[in-house]
């Protein structure tokens, strides 16, 4: 798969010298899904603002399907679709015509027949001749995107497509982003919901405080998803891990006082009862024993913490 969005070290400077964007790099490639997760201002929609020259970085580059977004930013303007947090449509308009009107300021020739492929796709084609304020706001949000789909780019961002909306409007746009993915649009989106990011995304992005902290297959993440541990609450402290117990590479937790260990549910052999076993013969006598599963949000809650700390 060819790359087709790269950003190198890119930094954002507020005017007011707030760094919004502390050096993040990125690749994404061809007919990818990535979601970007992170809290409340971590710099999502900045870094996509900048990636669609909305802002300017402060130094760093960007390129969309080979072209700098600086030097070549007619060219790579035009490769991307834009699909904002905030609705921002004239209320009077026709829905066809501002999807006709989209299209012409990227001096795209009139296409009426793509415009319908758009719209029905996005099951807006009975309500064409309905004017903006005429629709219901989830009709709205995809009026947002046929507008951002009107001049066929190939790279689409969805900043929070679905903040706001409701349970059954969200799994409809993840049908339209599965639909868009499959006619080989990339899509890069930003949420604060982890179950979309898990449902719709080929890849997970975690952004804190300006920084990407991870970008990782969600099927890895999944994987790690699929670790458990076992806490293992012994009856006297430890000031380490004994030599003998070294192969399971535990981890030493609440002062001392209990043994942290980290195993696959899907290996074929968990290691527990040799585990259990060595830590009898090392003449470690046991309080209690626990296990607990970490999720994609525990990654993520553990990971932005980490990064506060
Ligand atoms: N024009 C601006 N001038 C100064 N600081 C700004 C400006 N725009 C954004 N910021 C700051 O940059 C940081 C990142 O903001 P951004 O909107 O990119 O975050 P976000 O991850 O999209 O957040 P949210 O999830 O709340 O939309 C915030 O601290 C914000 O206050």
């Amino acid at each position: 798969m060819s790359e087709i969005l790269s950003v190198r070290d890119l930094v954002k400077r507020y005017d007011d010298g707030f760094e919004a964007l502390k050096g993040v790099t990125l690749s994404i490639v061809q007919g990818e899904i990535l979601a970007l997760l992170g809290p409340n201002g971590a710099g999502k929609t900045t870094l996509i603002s900048t990636i669609c020259g909305i802002t300017e970085g402060t130094s760093g580059t960007v390129t969309v399907g080979g072209h700098d977004i600086v030097k070549g930013y007619r060219e790579a303007r035009r490769m991307i679709g834009l699909v904002p947090q905030e609705i921002n449509l004239e209320p009077f308009e026709r829905v066809i015509n501002t999807v006709r009107f989209s299209r012409g300021l990227f001096g795209k020739p009139k296409d009426d027949a793509y415009l319908e492929k758009i719209l029905r796709q996005l099951s807006l084609w009975d309500k064409k001749d309905n004017r903006i304020m005429e629709l219901s706001g989830g009709m709205k949000r995809r009026v947002l995107i046929a507008k951002a789909l009107s001049h066929e780019p190939e790279v689409l961002f969805l900043d929070e497509p679905t903040a706001g909306v409701d349970v059954e409007l969200r799994k409809d746009m993840w049908e339209i982003v599965a639909g868009l993915k499959a006619s080989g649009t990339t899509i890069i989106l930003t949420t604060h919901y982890i179950e979309e990011a898990e449902a719709i995304a080929d890849r997970i992005g975690v952004i804190a405080k300006g920084e990407l902290l991870l970008v990782e297959e969600k099927q890895a993440l999944m994987t790690r998803m699929g670790q458990k541990q076992l806490q293992i609450d012994l009856s006297a402290p430890l000031d380490g891990v004994p030599d003998s117990l070294a192969k399971y590479e535990l981890e030493l937790v609440r002062d001392g006082n209990a043994l942290l260990y980290t195993y696959d549910t899907r290996a074929e052999r968990t290691g527990i009862t040799g585990l259990l076993a060595d830590i009898a013969k090392a003449g470690l006598s046991m309080s209690d024993l626990q296990t607990k599963q970490s999720s994609l949000e525990d990654i993520f809650v553990g990971l932005v913490a980490e990064d506060a700390a």
